[in-house]
């Protein structure tokens, strides 16, 4: 069923747009600016799509974006699903597969996150080098039920999903910018909200190696991977989780969104310097 709805997504796309993106971009919570980097805009409404999702969050606007940067083909999903909007994981997770239909060889995906690692301030760009699935951990991967070969295999590798190569391009790409101050490396966990955490489980997970928290990105890493599409994904700390009784913070949305809105500037220069560079490496056939 889903096989169908995806193939005819992609089919009616390619017949409402010439662009045939090479890279697909997802735009985290607040960080939806980075469609409008895009030359010469092809946008849907997520509702005018047939069969897709619809944005139900603030600071996710529900729109597909096509253009180009500099020259490049892209792709961007301004707004993305989260689990705790209710949609089920492999229907969070669908836009990959589009890309891939699209042509998609590279998939650059933000996110807003807590910070954990003690080390990091709000306002860094935390480049994600590995993931905790924490939904997996319960069963619940968006790989779940009959394997599509015609996408992947059934046990797909994901020691590599976070292509270093990529992940080096970004921390010189950062120095050149003069970003070396905010820009960091870390471990990302996905947790599936949307309540944030408690002073305990902050606890916990910063003593399992996370350096971030957030309830986004790996299942759509997980679905870009089986299907072979080149991953670079990043965090902006949008918060300091919190792990002390004593304090006074408390996490909620509108810091998320505030923070994002200070840093997006930034972080759209990153990506799209990103993308232009890819193309004069010549990376991607
Ligand atoms: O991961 P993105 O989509 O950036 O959004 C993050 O921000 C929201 C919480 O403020 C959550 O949805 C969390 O996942
Ligand atoms: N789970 C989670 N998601 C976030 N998104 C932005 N900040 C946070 C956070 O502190 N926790």
């Amino acid at each position: 069923r889903f096989s169908q709805t995806k193939k005819n997504d992609a089919d009616w796309l390619l017949t409402q747009t010439a662009v045939r993106p090479l890279v697909g971009i997802v735009c985290g919570s607040g960080l939806g600016g980075l469609a409008d980097l895009l030359k010469d805009q092809v946008a849907f409404n997520y509702r005018d799509i047939p069969n897709f999702p619809q944005s139900t969050v603030h600071g996710h606007a529900g729109r597909l974006v096509f253009g180009t940067l500099k020259g490049r083909p892209c792709v961007c999903m301004q707004g993305r699903f989260h689990l705790y909007e209710g949609y089920p994981i492999q229907k969070i997770t669908l836009p990959m597969r589009i890309f891939k239909m699209l042509g998609v060889k590279t998939v650059i995906l933000t996110n807003a996150a807590g910070g954990l690692n003690q080390d990091f301030k709000v306002g860094d760009i935390m480049i994600i080098k590995d993931h905790l699935n924490m939904p997996g951990f319960a069963g619940n991967n968006p790989l779940t039920g009959p394997n599509d070969e015609r996408f992947g295999v059934r046990f797909p590798c994901m020691s590599d999903a976070y292509d270093r190569e990529l992940l080096q391009m970004a921390m010189d790409v950062g120095s050149e910018l003069g970003y070396s101050d905010f820009l960091r490396e870390g471990v990302y966990c996905a947790l599936g909200g949307p309540s944030f955490e408690t002073i305990a489980e902050c606890r916990m997970l910063h003593k399992l190696g996370v350096d971030a928290v957030g309830m986004s990105t790996v299942h759509e890493v997980i679905v870009a991977r089986h299907c072979g599409m080149r991953v670079f994904a990043l965090s902006l700390i949008t918060n300091q989780a919190v792990m002390d009784y004593d304090s006074e913070e408390k996490a909620n949305h509108n810091e998320v969104l505030q923070t994002a809105k200070q840093r997006a500037q930034q972080l759209e220069k990153l990506v799209s310097t990103m993308v232009i560079r890819m193309k004069h490496n010549n990376n991607y056939s």
